[in-house]
């Protein structure tokens, strides 16, 4: 009777066991659910369960089709962080960042609290404008006798709509007009709707690649991640060149400048995929310009404009998704760049940030 009533209490405590680490793994970076596998079967097999999972899909299904790890050429499964699919205001440095599988990145509101949706944070972004007048359309894509968009808020014209895209420029819908989601005019925000695969190569790191054919002028991806004041922005490229200069690091700050006809820079925009990003953190650099256009994309009510990646040709299936990081180099002993366009200046582009 003990020997039985032991058994069933030593079955239970395991069982809890269980039910606990598939709740808790799954919100743990690579090195630590690598350190949590390393301690018994049953927490190898669960961890083994979600590499597995995060292999199969980086945007943990939060996008449209599932985007892939594949590595050939060393052991790391993965690179872990978190996924959001559009922008996200700046977090402070410290705070931990949670992200079950299928889920927006949390955060915890205070210790003794339950955690907070990020992407709350992005409807702050876009309302920062409270004046901008959006659009009042029943059918944004509606086209009048003359063969124009009646939305005001569309910037391209009926005829260059679907053909590779000259603008680097576009407006869309947004918070203030009264059209929803599934609105025509809202292009890049409803995620990735092409199949894409993150490839690692031996001396650029991760890579994304097209894993479909992809036409000229069709929307790519936005630069989603943290949106960061400039003071902020230059506080953590200093950090980043730190970190780079010990151990391999890869960064993904970018800096967007619009200037006025004079040239002066009248706006710029700072975002961080490191921490919390999408599949654009991937995206390597060519010297040559690469076969992506980078276009700035204001929707009716947000202040800034969103950075978005569109096809500047036509992509094989294979290819790799490249863009030019700019063209000032400031760091004489800046990285390699192994691009391998025609046109390699040799070091990666290095701007004052
Ligand atoms: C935005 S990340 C791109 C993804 C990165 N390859 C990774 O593994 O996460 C930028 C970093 O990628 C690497 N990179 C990008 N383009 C490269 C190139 N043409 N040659 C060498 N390294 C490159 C550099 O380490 C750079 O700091």
């Amino acid at each position: 009777m003990f020997q039985e009533s032991k058994k069933i209490c030593s079955r239970t405590a395991e069982e809890e066991l269980f039910e606990c680490a598939e709740l808790v793994l799954p919100w743990l970076p690579l090195s630590d659910l690598a350190s949590m596998s390393s301690t018994c079967k049953s927490l190898r097999q669960i961890a083994k369960a979600i590499t597995t999972r995060r292999i199969f899909d980086a945007s943990r299904s939060l996008e449209k089709h599932p985007i892939p790890f594949i590595n050939t050429v060393d052991a790391q499964p993965y690179s872990y962080f978190i996924y959001t699919p559009s922008q996200i205001l700046g977090l402070p440095d410290s705070s931990p960042i949670y992200q079950p599988w299928g889920s927006n990145p949390k955060i915890p509101i205070s210790n003794s609290c339950p955690m907070t949706d990020l992407n709350l944070t992005i409807g702050l972004v876009s309302s920062v404008v409270e004046n901008c007048s959006g659009c009042v359309c029943k059918n944004c894509s509606r086209v009048t006798k003359d063969g124009d968009l009646e939305c005001p808020c569309w910037s391209i014209q009926p005829e260059l709509m679907g053909s590779c895209l000259v603008s680097e420029m576009m407006t869309e819908c947004g918070s203030s007009c009264v059209c929803g989601l599934d609105c025509a005019n809202r292009l890049t925000q409803q995620g990735v709707s092409v199949r894409l695969k993150i490839v690692k190569h031996r001396r650029k790191g991760w890579g994304v690649e097209a894993a479909q054919f992809i036409g000229c002028g069709k929307f790519i991806c936005e630069y989603a991640g943290e949106l960061l004041t400039t003071e902020e922005a230059r506080k953590r490229q200093q950090k980043y060149d730190e970190l780079s200069s010990s151990v391999h690091f890869s960064s993904a700050l970018l800096v967007v400048r619009e200037h006025l006809p004079s040239g002066k820079a009248c706006m710029r925009v700072n975002i961080d995929a490191t921490r919390v990003g999408n599949i654009a953190r991937f995206i390597n650099h060519s010297c040559d310009g690469g076969n992506l256009m980078t276009v700035l994309v204001r929707s009716s009510g947000a202040l800034l404009p969103r950075i978005c990646f569109f096809a500047s040709r036509d992509i094989q299936e294979g290819e790799e998704l490249t863009f030019s990081y700019g063209d000032v180099r400031t760091r004489l002993k800046g990285l390699q760049c192994f691009c391998g366009s025609s046109g390699c200046v040799g070091l990666l582009p290095s701007e004052q940030t």
